[in-house]
């Protein structure tokens, strides 16, 4: 006999997904209280109110072994006959608080309501972190490990290098080279099947993979010394680390205004240089003009404009000078 799985809903306090017609009204939507109610509320509200519950003082997770969803009714009641195995939905670390949420809900046993979760020793702290950081859940890389495990069970290991890469950003692990040495395996699984290849030569392949990923992040394998040598980067990782520079230059609000103010000229080139670049045709032009008479102004104008809608936008010139006056150039 195998056991149902369970997908426990996981949601920040009223950010649930919510389904209705399209012939209904948004009054009749907002005003409905089914809506408010989720597998999540209503286990708060049956370790509040319900006898069973108290005294079982569960885990989310377990909930489902001693409860039944009804999804008509929007509430939980006794089971009286199957098994089932809850699994809280997953969450990706890069989420925030909505991961530190499913931590608390995944180590505090009968919690009451969002509020009781962010309690710690009578304080209210603001954020899932705070009250996951005073609870003592963050200090050592335990939450980081519990993360590979449960996606290993299910993720392949090209998917558990992009997780492996964003931990290592996002989470600030105590012990990187801990947390490698324990899935190494797991994340080096597909190029173990490759022929004629020797451990030291996965290793090297799964972690310029993991390289590549964090260099699109801005960050470099050799920052969290996994393992005694160095790696360099693959001319993908350094593509990877320019196109992340692009991305990442800030467009100033008022370079985002200089459209609106482009005179007839500036604005009948501005209008046939984005049309190209929209449709993606390729095109080059040659704008010229005597000095003063606005040609910087367009060219800051055009690429505020094209950054905004996450497009990459490389402003280059044949001299620094020239370069520096452009932003991100
Ligand atoms: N449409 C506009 N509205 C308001 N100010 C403008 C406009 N176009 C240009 N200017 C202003 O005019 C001045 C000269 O413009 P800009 O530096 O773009 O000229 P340029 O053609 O690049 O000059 P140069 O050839 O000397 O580099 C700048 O102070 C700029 O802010």
């Amino acid at each position: 006999m195998t056991a149902s799985v369970y997908h426990l809903q996981l949601h920040l306090d009223g950010q649930q997904f919510i389904s209705f017609k399209s012939t209904q009204t948004i009054n009749s939507i907002v005003n409905n209280p089914m809506i408010r109610k989720t597998m999540l509320t209503e286990f708060f509200v049956m370790n509040r109110e319900n006898k069973d519950a108290k005294k079982l003082n569960l885990l989310y997770k377990e909930f489902s072994k001693y409860f039944v969803w009804s999804k008509q009714y929007k509430m939980w009641t006794r089971r009286k006959q199957g098994a089932f195995i809850g699994r809280i939905v997953t969450c990706h670390p890069i989420e925030g608080e909505r991961y530190y949420l499913r931590l608390l809900l995944m180590n505090i046993r009968g919690p009451k309501s969002y509020q009781h979760l962010l309690t710690v020793n009578g304080v209210c702290c603001t954020t899932f972190r705070e009250a996951a950081e005073k609870r003592g859940l963050l200090q050592c890389d335990n939450n980081l490990v519990d993360c590979m495990l449960e996606a290993v069970r299910y993720q392949i290991p090209y998917s558990l290098r992009r997780l492996f890469a964003t931990l290592l950003v996002y989470c600030n692990p105590a012990n990187p080279k801990e947390l490698w040495n324990q899935f190494e395996d797991s994340i080096s699984e597909d190029f173990k099947i490759l022929p004629n290849l020797n451990s030291k030569q996965i290793r090297h392949m799964a972690l310029n993979h993991i390289n590549d990923i964090l260099h699109s992040m801005g960050r470099d394998i050799n920052e969290f010394t996994l393992t005694p040598e160095r790696i360099l980067a693959s001319s993908a990782a350094r593509e990877a680390q320019d196109s992340h520079f692009e991305r990442n230059i800030i467009v100033r609000e008022e370079d985002l205004l200089l459209e609106t103010k482009l005179n007839d000229d500036q604005r009948k080139a501005y209008d046939i240089i984005l049309d190209r670049i929209f449709k993606n045709k390729c095109g080059a032009f040659f704008i010229d003009g005597p000095e003063g008479t606005g040609k910087t102004f367009l060219y800051r104008a055009l690429l505020a404009t094209i950054r905004s809608k996450g497009f990459v936008a490389l402003a280059t010139t044949t001299f620094g000078v020239a370069a520096s006056i452009l932003p991100g150039g």
